[in-house]
């Protein structure tokens, strides 16, 4: 039982109730998400999977301020985001929230060291950006830029990039998705180490139902509802996973 399992029931970091989205309406409307009830727990790894179109990557973007849900009710902490301003959202953002997605977009013209000083320049209390590199592995790389490191390396700047500010929830939609085998096996290292060494909760998107193996808790969505939230007996390694 891993330390966000013994926990239980661990105070929610993300509380999500009765949530619907739609795009747009009339008979065009697609329905996302319908009637969505989730709690994210402080300190666990939690992957979301689903078929193509069921409603992850709008979850995921609800969860992380980046788009309101048409009804229903998403809290952070306490705090309710589903009706907040673009200021509040924006805050809410940079404070709290680190993004990782299946493709890095750092900035080609800036080395890794300062792609990563972009957030903590304007985090309220960031860690060292040689910190974050480190824990990213990427300490000796800190000076080059991303043209120069492989797609595995890219996504693990974007990680120390992420979690430079010390969010409380770290958001990946694919991080794999666009590496092999190996390299995905070493991002998702990095992701359960922060996880497990941060206390960062982790919400992971993934098409790999092997990725499961790492999880506190697995949630599959189907057609814009939740199907089933299982529990693993226990969590993997990424080094004991394979697809
Ligand atoms: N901006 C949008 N406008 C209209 N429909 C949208 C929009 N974004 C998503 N959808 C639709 O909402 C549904 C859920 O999409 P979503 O991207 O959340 O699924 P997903 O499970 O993340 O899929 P994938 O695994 O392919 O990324 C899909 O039917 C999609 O076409």
């Amino acid at each position: 039982m891993t330390p966000a399992q013994a926990a239980q029931p661990a105070i929610p970091v993300l509380r999500v109730h009765a949530l619907r989205k739609t795009y747009g309406d009339s008979a065009s409307a697609v329905q996302a998400l319908r009637e969505v009830d989730l709690d994210v727990r402080r300190g666990e790894f939690l992957v979301l999977l689903g078929a193509s179109g069921s409603g992850k990557s709008t979850l995921l973007n609800i969860l992380g301020g980046l788009d309101r849900p048409t009804a229903g009710d998403v809290d952070f902490m306490g705090e309710p985001l589903a009706q907040a301003d673009d200021d509040t959202l924006t805050r809410y953002r940079r404070e709290h929230v680190g993004f990782v997605f299946q493709f890095y977009n750092l900035i080609p013209s800036l080395t890794v060291a300062e792609n990563v000083s972009l957030v903590t320049d304007i985090a309220a209390d960031p860690m060292p950006v040689d910190e974050a590199l480190a824990l990213v592995a990427l300490t000796p790389r800190r000076d080059h830029f991303p043209s120069q490191l492989s797609g595995g390396e890219q996504q693990r700047v974007a990680i120390a990039r992420a979690i430079a500010k010390r969010p409380q929830v770290l958001l990946c939609d694919e991080p794999t998705g666009a590496l092999d085998y190996a390299t995905g096996k070493l991002v998702l290292e990095v992701i359960a180490r922060i996880n497990s060494e941060l206390g960062t909760t982790a919400v992971v998107i993934t098409h790999n139902a092997a990725i499961a193996g790492m999880a506190d808790r697995v949630v599959r969505l189907s057609d814009g509802r939740i199907a089933s939230i299982e529990v693993p007996p226990r969590r993997l390694t990424p080094a004991e996973l394979s697809w």
